[in-house]
């Protein structure tokens, strides 16, 4: 089930709030700019698919959102625990970062937590397949896909470069939770 933990940066170990309903997870969500969106993900795509086996099955949903909203990129995250460089994959997407453009994912198998920095809050956002989850430009944030990742995301970019990070230096990632197994 997708949620959302609510933290102040200074209690890791205690959430303000946990909301489970979607609509109170959107709400929550755009206060801060974030929209959370909840698609159909009908194709079957097991973890581990390839990109182009995951783009044809879902070039109908992948056309709309670049036609609508203004995408020109698109990739495919695809892990499953069989993956040899899951652990490094893991640890990179964790390190706390900022992108120059939204942040757009789709999940159409599996799940995995994005994590915001935000100010002084932290929103831990497990997504599962059919979120749609988009970012602004700028937002601090880590993911973690766990110590044995099984999911497939849809990445849309409006940058012709795909994925940039910038790093923030920051520790902050190590000090809450991470994705349960
Ligand atoms: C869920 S897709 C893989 C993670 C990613 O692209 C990213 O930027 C995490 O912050
Ligand atoms: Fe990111
Ligand atoms: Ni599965």
């Amino acid at each position: 089930m997708s949620s959302l933990s609510v933290y102040h940066v200074s209690s890791p170990d205690l959430p303000n709030k946990v909301l489970t309903h979607f609509e109170d997870i959107a709400s929550t969500l755009a206060e801060q700019g974030v929209r959370f969106d909840r698609w159909q993900a009908a194709a079957k795509i097991q973890p581990g698919a390839t990109q182009e086996e995951v783009i044809s099955a879902y070039q109908q949903q992948i056309d709309k959102l670049m036609t609508e909203r203004g995408y020109i990129t698109v990739d495919v995250i695809s892990l499953n625990s069989d993956h040899p460089q899951k652990a490094e994959l893991r640890a990179k997407f964790l390190e706390e970062h900022r992108h120059g453009e939204d942040e757009v994912r789709f999940f159409v198998a599996g799940r995995g937590l994005f994590t915001l920095h935000i100010d002084d809050y932290v929103y831990a956002v497990l997504c599962e397949k059919n979120d749609l989850i988009s970012v602004p430009a700028g937002t601090k944030h880590w993911f973690d896909m766990g110590e044995n990742p099984h999911f497939v995301a849809i990445r849309l970019f409006n940058n012709p470069q795909g994925w940039v990070a910038n790093f923030t230096g920051e520790d902050i990632a190590g000090r809450f939770p991470r994705l349960e197994d």
